[in-house]
């Protein structure tokens, strides 16, 4: 005697979906011939463990590839309708078979079939239409980042060279005029370099907004208020010694930004970058003192930025007992970024070797 197992079903405009009671089904044959679906399989059915078979025709063509799932509880078959359309019953007959019953689990009218369509049509939409907006973002940002790290390259090399030039060129005597041939250039860059504090906390690029901070707000501490607001400090050896050791860690910096705005990476360029802060920094750091320790009588003397107290005291608060509090935050400073950029390093060769690997 032949077994069949029962049979619920469910439609939408292409497909067909047929879920066959069977548990632990086995040994499973499900084809598709001439619209006629023919079904036989060994399982747990409603009369037991046994070998179970059942055939379907099919009220109009579908087409003869089909797929099926078999789950401890059921054999899931999908088949697709040649035409896109809605079915007024599944099979030719117009007796069902009494093995066959609407999946209720599954059970769509058309009309909600052609809803379902739609929300699917318009999530479709909705995702296509923000990834759009996130491929303009993407481009935007990588655009954005690619100028500014041009810009800051272009005018860092362009400080690195000249410098090496005069050097080469005038010897001693160029140390004595860094800031005037340099500094109009040198502002430039470091004015635009607090575009990276706000990149940081904005989330433009991946990085802590305190590090960042410390840099463009420490270097433009010396900049403007120690050689820009006195002009004794213009002519001073140090402020060759402070521009040089800047420049020298951005000619490698900018560029490895800037390739990886397209994801790309020079191995050389990508150990420079993380490797020569490990002398430079300290180095930067320590002639930033000196320019701070070289200015502190100049302020005393000048009086420059002093906080006046109240006429009766006849008497100023000088700048230089900022300046000493300020040693004390460069060296705090000097620690954290050290940590920073130490931590950065690390993070950047593990990733590699792990991606190496
Ligand atoms: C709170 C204020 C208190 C103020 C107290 C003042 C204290 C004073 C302390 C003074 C210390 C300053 C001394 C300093 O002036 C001396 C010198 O500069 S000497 C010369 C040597 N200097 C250096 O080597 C430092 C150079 N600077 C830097 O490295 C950065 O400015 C720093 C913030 C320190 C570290 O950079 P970052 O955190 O960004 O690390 P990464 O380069 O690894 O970048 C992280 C990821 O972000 C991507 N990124 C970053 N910037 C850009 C960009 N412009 N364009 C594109 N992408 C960018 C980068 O690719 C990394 O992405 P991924 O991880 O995916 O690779």
């Amino acid at each position: 005697m032949t077994l069949t197992p029962h049979v619920y079903w469910a439609q939408r405009h292409e497909e067909i979906y047929l879920r066959v009671e069977l548990t632990d089904a086995q040994n499973i044959a499900v084809r598709v011939h001439e619209n006629v679906l023919q079904f036989r399989a060994q399982g747990h059915g409603a009369k037991g463990q046994n070998e179970y078979k059942f055939s379907l025709e099919f009220l109009l063509p579908v087409k003869p590839e089909i797929s099926y799932k078999s789950t401890q509880r059921q054999v899931n078959i999908t088949v697709r309708k040649e035409q896109h359309g809605w079915w007024e019953r599944l099979i030719v007959q117009e007796r069902k078979p009494v093995f066959l019953a609407p999946d209720f689990d599954r059970w769509l009218d058309e009309s909600d079939a052609e809803m379902e369509i739609r929300l699917k049509e318009e999530k479709r939409n909705r995702l296509k239409a923000s990834r759009h907006q996130e491929d303009g973002f993407i481009s935007l940002k990588t655009g954005f980042l690619f100028v500014y790290n041009l810009v800051q390259f272009l005018g860092f090399s362009w400080i690195f060279v000249n410098m090496t030039v005069r050097l080469f060129i005038f010897g001693q005597d160029s140390l004595y005029d860094t800031f005037h041939t340099i500094s109009d250039v040198m502002f430039f860059c470091q004015i635009l370099a607090t575009v990276e504090v706000l990149n940081a906390a904005f989330g433009v690029v991946r990085t802590g907004v305190i590090p960042t901070l410390i840099q463009v707000v420490g270097r433009n501490f010396i900049l403007f208020i120690i050689f820009g607001s006195l002009e004794e400090m213009h002519h001073r050896p140090v402020v060759f010694f402070v521009f040089y050791l800047w420049s020298a860690i951005e000619i490698f910096r900018y560029p490895f930004y800037m390739l990886g705005c397209f994801n790309t990476e020079w191995k050389t360029l990508t150990w420079l970058r993380y490797t020569i802060w490990i002398p430079l920094y300290p180095l930067g750091v320590l002639a930033e003192a000196v320019a701070v320790i070289q200015s502190i009588p100049l302020f005393d003397e000048t009086k420059l930025f002093s906080i006046p107290l109240p006429k009766v005291i006849d008497t100023s608060i000088s700048f230089s007992y900022i300046l000493y509090i300020y040693l004390v935050l460069m060296f705090l400073g000097l620690y954290i970024n050290l940590c920073h950029l130490y931590k950065q390093r690390k993070r950047r060769f593990r990733t590699k070797k792990r991606k190496a690997n």
